[in-house]
């Protein structure tokens, strides 16, 4: 592939090991960030210290704080801003935008001001409708330290994702493409939840049957939702929907996961997200996905049993109860079983 020029939006831990696998291909990438502290620190020293210490940035990698530059000089633009502020940020760059440029969002959320993803908010631009999402089990942390990785680009557009896929092949990287947005999207979003419940558990130290049957069950509840939605249930079996599950699930590496860990350790919720420091993009998505859930009519008792327990003070049993005498009785819904 010929060089290319990309810029990332971001200063995270997840746009820098994006734009850092980048650079270390030879593309002129830059990458976008509000800190000015931050963007001396990487320029001057080729680290980014708060949120991927440990972690050598290749010396072509541009920190800049020059949005219009950055989206001027670049043909392809990943957006990597938390769901709280995404929708600001993608705003200032619209009159930036002209129709050959492609938009790809690594975003695991929904906006919180209202129930759409981050795909819907590319969408609304007035220049590009060439639109995808990256999803799949990537904790940043192990992709800069060079495990295996393997990951979604999901896209209407066969361009973007060839671009996608070439821009990030590495000998440690994989991409693997899907054409059904709204799954691979939103596996990457709800499966938080999930996350969260999974710390939770394993802080009460649970045992691998219990876990085994969460994360089987959180399954079947992010696909019912998704499905509600348009997504195709295939897609929950690949890499944006179970494999992301099993690594934000099981890892203390994922926030959410953290974040879970921390309220069965018995804090706050305040204090777990304070803790951290960083995104945990789960807290929101919850809300978001119970009220939703709940105007539908769409059965999620885990989702639900969480809700109740972190923001309405329920006891765990409660959670225990909807999971283990709830109402749905088949073990995989897309599958037919009566003759
Ligand atoms: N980390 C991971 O392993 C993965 C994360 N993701 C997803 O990627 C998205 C980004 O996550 P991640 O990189 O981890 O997040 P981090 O918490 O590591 O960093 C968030 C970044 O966004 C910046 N930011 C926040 N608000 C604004 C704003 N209004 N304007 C400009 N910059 C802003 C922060 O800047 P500042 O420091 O100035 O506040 C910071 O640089 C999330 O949705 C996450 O779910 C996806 C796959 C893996
Ligand atoms: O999405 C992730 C891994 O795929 C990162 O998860 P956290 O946001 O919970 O850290």
């Amino acid at each position: 592939m010929k060089k290319q020029s990309v810029c990332v939006l971001g200063g995270g831990s997840f746009g820098t090991a994006m734009a850092n696998i980048m650079a270390q291909n030879g593309h002129q990438v830059s990458q976008w960030m509000r800190n000015e502290q931050q963007v001396e620190e990487i320029n001057l020293t080729g680290l980014n210290s708060r949120y991927l210490p440990n972690a050598p940035l290749h010396q072509e990698l541009l920190a800049t704080n020059n949005l219009e530059e950055a989206i001027r000089a670049s043909d392809t633009i990943f957006v990597s801003i938390p769901s709280k502020s995404f929708e600001d940020v993608v705003e200032r760059i619209d009159r930036l935008l002209t129709p050959e440029k492609l938009l790809i969002s690594t975003t695991k959320g929904f906006n919180p001001k209202r129930f759409e993803l981050m795909s819907d908010i590319l969408k609304r631009n007035s220049a590009t409708q060439k639109i995808g999402v990256l999803s799949g089990p990537n904790l940043a942390k192990e992709i800069a330290a060079g495990q295996l990785t393997g990951s979604v680009i999901a896209s209407d557009h066969a361009e973007l994702r060839e671009t996608v896929i070439e821009l990030l092949k590495s000998p440690t990287f994989r991409v693997y493409e899907n054409t059904d947005i709204a799954g691979v999207e939103l596996a990457g979003a709800l499966k938080n939840i999930y996350a969260i419940v999974c710390g939770l558990a394993k802080a009460l130290k649970v045992g691998e049957n219990t876990m085994a049957m969460i994360m089987t069950r959180s399954l079947a509840e992010m696909s019912r939702f998704a499905v509600h939605f348009g997504a195709n249930p295939m897609t929950f079996l690949g890499l944006a929907g179970m494999g992301d599950l099993i690594a934000t699930c099981t890892s203390p590496l994922s926030r959410n996961y953290r974040v879970g860990h921390a309220l069965g350790s018995g804090q706050t919720l305040d204090d777990a997200i304070e803790a951290i420091g960083e995104v945990a993009e789960g807290v929101n998505t919850l809300r978001m996905v119970r009220e939703e859930a709940s105007k539908h009519g769409l059965y999620m008792p885990l989702a639900e049993g969480l809700y109740q327990l972190i923001f309405e003070g329920a006891k765990l049993e409660t959670l225990i109860g909807t999971m283990m005498t709830g109402g749905q009785k088949w073990d995989v819904e897309f599958a037919t079983y009566e003759k």
